[in-house]
């Protein structure tokens, strides 16, 4: 799967842009604050449909403009895919192949794309929501049941504790929620637990070979209700741990057990890592996930998924950026940088080379 070519209007600081991809590799170069990451942001909304640095989709309008387009094209399995978005302060439709779709969710399993930047980089050591973000965009992508019932927890849980705000909640109104906090939580529970388990085996086995065996990493599901095999008990195990804490929410007026507040437990030869592991720690292992999370689309969806490399190429020490360009035979690369060695530049497969300067892009 690669994408073939993106047409953006209006997008951020590009006026009009309509350029072609190379399958392989396309590396972006230019100057800070030029438009690199703007470009990359276009190519990914069309693998979830919104951005991977802002929840404000309008905030991507050019200044003083009043809606963007953009176009996205690309090939899977020798079947074109075009997916093309616009969005203006008020509306945001999307069409797939030429078909308006109604739901976001429509349009997931169709591109794959995974962003790597510094941001990541930092995953194991910043808050748990971080955490939680990388699995649930992964997620997402390859199970758009999970879409679905992640956003309606989170309608759920902004409704219970809005009435938890309220002065006076009344407990049998509370209760409506509570059960479907418990419907729509048990099932993500239960698919991120099962997700995990898979990303450990895999990000296990990365790690080791990065480490010449030196270091066991593990990865496990922190969740504060614990995971059950079997979607009632799993729903009753929940349920009760939400009664027995709505004194306390109510307390707090904030909704204190389920998905929201997961975490990833991550260690290194047994220690913790997110309080206790050296900075290199930490970053190799947040490169040992960033790459078991593109070999699990892999296995999950026989689809070689695109990987766009946010900035993320110089810091890397030689050693890692090696391993990472090599471990990635058949997955199209789109890299940004400001600048990058001859040296990293002969190790890469043939492709393309743009430069960007102030919303404009020229081939090399
Ligand atoms: N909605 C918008 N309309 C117009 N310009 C915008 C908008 N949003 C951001 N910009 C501009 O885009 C530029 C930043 O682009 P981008 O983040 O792609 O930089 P970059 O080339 O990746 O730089 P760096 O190497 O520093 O990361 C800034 O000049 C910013 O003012």
């Amino acid at each position: 799967m690669y994408i073939t070519q993106v047409e953006l209007q209006d997008f951020r600081n590009y006026e009009s842009l309509n350029i072609e991809f190379h399958p392989n590799v396309n590396l972006i170069l230019g100057k800070n604050a030029q438009g690199k990451t703007n470009l990359v942001e276009a190519i990914y909304l069309s693998s979830l449909g919104k951005s991977f640095r802002t929840s404000n989709d309008f905030e991507m309008i050019r200044f003083g403009k009043k809606f963007f387009r953009i176009k996205i094209e690309a090939e899977k399995n020798n079947e074109d895919i075009c997916v093309e978005m616009a969005v203006s302060k008020e509306s945001k439709a999307v069409k797939l192949n030429g078909h308006k779709i109604k739901k976001i969710s429509e349009l997931l399993e169709s591109i794959y794309i995974v962003v790597f930047s510094p941001e990541d980089l930092k995953i194991v050591k910043e808050e748990p929501e971080k955490r939680r973000k990388f699995i649930d965009r992964e997620l997402c992508q390859i199970r758009p049941v999970y879409f679905n019932n992640l956003s309606r927890y989170k309608k759920v849980l902004l409704q219970r504790n809005t009435m938890l705000k309220e002065n006076t909640p009344k407990v049998s109104l509370l209760e409506v929620w509570n059960q479907e906090l418990c419907e729509y939580g048990s099932k993500i529970i239960m698919q991120r637990a099962e997700f995990v388990k898979k990303i450990d085996k895999i990000s296990s086995e990365i790690h080791k070979n990065i480490t010449n065996g030196k270091e066991k990493l593990r990865i496990q599901y922190e969740s504060n209700v614990p995971f059950m095999k079997d979607l009632e008990e799993q729903k009753s195990l929940f349920l009760e741990k939400i009664h027995l804490n709505i004194e306390k929410d109510m307390l707090k007026r904030n909704t204190s057990v389920g998905p929201h507040r997961d975490d990833l437990k991550i260690t290194i030869n047994g220690i913790d890592i997110r309080k206790y592991g050296s900075q290199g720690q930490q970053r190799t292992a947040a490169l040992s996930l960033k790459l078991a999370e593109i070999m699990l689309i892999k296995e999950e969806t026989q689809e070689d998924c695109i990987l766009l490399l946010d900035d993320v190429l110089s810091e890397l020490d030689e050693e890692r950026q090696n391993y990472l360009i090599n471990s990635l035979s058949n997955v199209q690369l789109f890299i940004t940088s400001a600048e990058i060695s001859k040296k990293v530049q002969s190790t890469l497969p043939e492709g393309k080379t743009f430069y960007v300067e102030n919303g404009q892009v020229k081939e090399k």
